[in-house]
């Protein structure tokens, strides 16, 4: 459940309607308290959250709007019981023209370096599964306060692909160079016990009202802080790689297209697309 806000009258809902969703309602809500500043932005493309072109293009709107309100800090999470994110939309990658492959792409490039370099602070609060691009969203973030019982990684290998050297970066740089080699290699899924232990998440919470408080302690600890200074720091450590991702984007881009445009890779994910239909029989 969200955090419950003492005057509703403060709460604006930003919303905005998307075409060609499943989900009910916009594909991502924010909710802003006034009082702190801290908007609260939920991922909202049921069933699983799954990045779509669509599902990105609105995620990156909202933080360009959200930098534009000026808020206090971000805090990111989803209205499932069970899953944060279950990463890249996994039809976008079934015999995909490459036009719209590339553009897939190109938006999940985007989403990681718009979030990854918020002038706010942000929060992930993992309530649930955090496959791949989830886990990608989550390492965005400054801070990672994850609930118990789900599983986190990057398991890109598992699935046939690369995990490309931006994200790898991203990953190094929050657990460190061996646990990130070894991780991306083997395509590790981490229980939230086991993320905690090697610093892919920062804490845990029984529930999610135990992690939106913790969430909000952690914003709190810049509320008398220069958020000039604050982001300016932040910047000077992040720019760096954003730039590098952009100075690449394109071979990026050209190494997914020829990984996913295979024909060994579209067999092997017609096989693990059967797989998640067998796993509910
Ligand atoms: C564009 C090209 C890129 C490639 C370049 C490589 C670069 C690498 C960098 C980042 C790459 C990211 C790649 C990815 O993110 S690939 C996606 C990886 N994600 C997964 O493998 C997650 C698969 N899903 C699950 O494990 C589970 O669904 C779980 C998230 C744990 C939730 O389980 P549960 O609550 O039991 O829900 P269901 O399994 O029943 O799922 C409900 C329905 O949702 C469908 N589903 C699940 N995941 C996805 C997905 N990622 N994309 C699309 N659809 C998904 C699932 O099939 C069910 O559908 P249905 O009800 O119709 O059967």
């Amino acid at each position: 459940m969200l955090r419950k806000i003492a005057n509703p009258a403060r709460l604006l809902t930003f919303q905005r309607t998307m075409a060609s969703t499943a989900s009910t309602g916009p594909l991502v809500r924010t909710e802003l308290d006034s009082q702190t500043g801290y908007a609260t932005v939920i991922l909202n493309r049921a069933p699983v959250n799954s990045l779509s072109l669509e599902f990105m293009a609105e995620i990156i709107k909202t933080v360009d709007e959200l930098e534009r309100s000026k808020i206090r800090g971000m805090i990111l999470t989803s209205p499932s019981s069970k899953v944060f994110c279950a990463g890249l939309d996994v039809l976008e990658m079934v015999n995909p023209s490459e036009d719209r492959l590339r553009s897939v792409w190109r938006n999940l490039q985007d989403t990681w370096a718009k979030l990854y370099g918020t002038s706010f602070p942000t929060v992930a609060l993992i309530n649930g599964h955090a496959p791949a691009g989830g886990c990608l969203l989550a390492l965005t973030c400054e801070y990672r306060i994850m609930c118990s019982n789900f599983s986190i990684g990057l398991n890109e290998t598992q699935l046939g692909l690369a995990v490309p050297p931006w994200l790898q970066k991203t990953m190094r740089n929050t657990v460190g160079s061996r646990e990130a080699e070894i991780a991306c290699i083997k395509g590790t899924m981490f229980s939230s016990e086991e993320a905690l232990k090697i610093g892919l998440v920062d804490e845990l919470a029984a529930d999610k009202g135990e992690a939106m408080h913790k969430a909000c302690n952690y914003l709190d600890t810049f509320k008398n802080m220069s958020p000039y200074a604050r982001s300016a720091t932040k910047l000077l450590l992040r720019n760096k790689k954003i730039e590098d991702m952009k100075r690449a984007r394109e071979d990026d881009i050209d190494r997914v297209v020829k990984n996913v445009m295979n024909s060994d890779f579209q067999a092997g994910l017609a096989a693990y697309l059967q797989s998640l239909k067998d796993r509910k029989k």
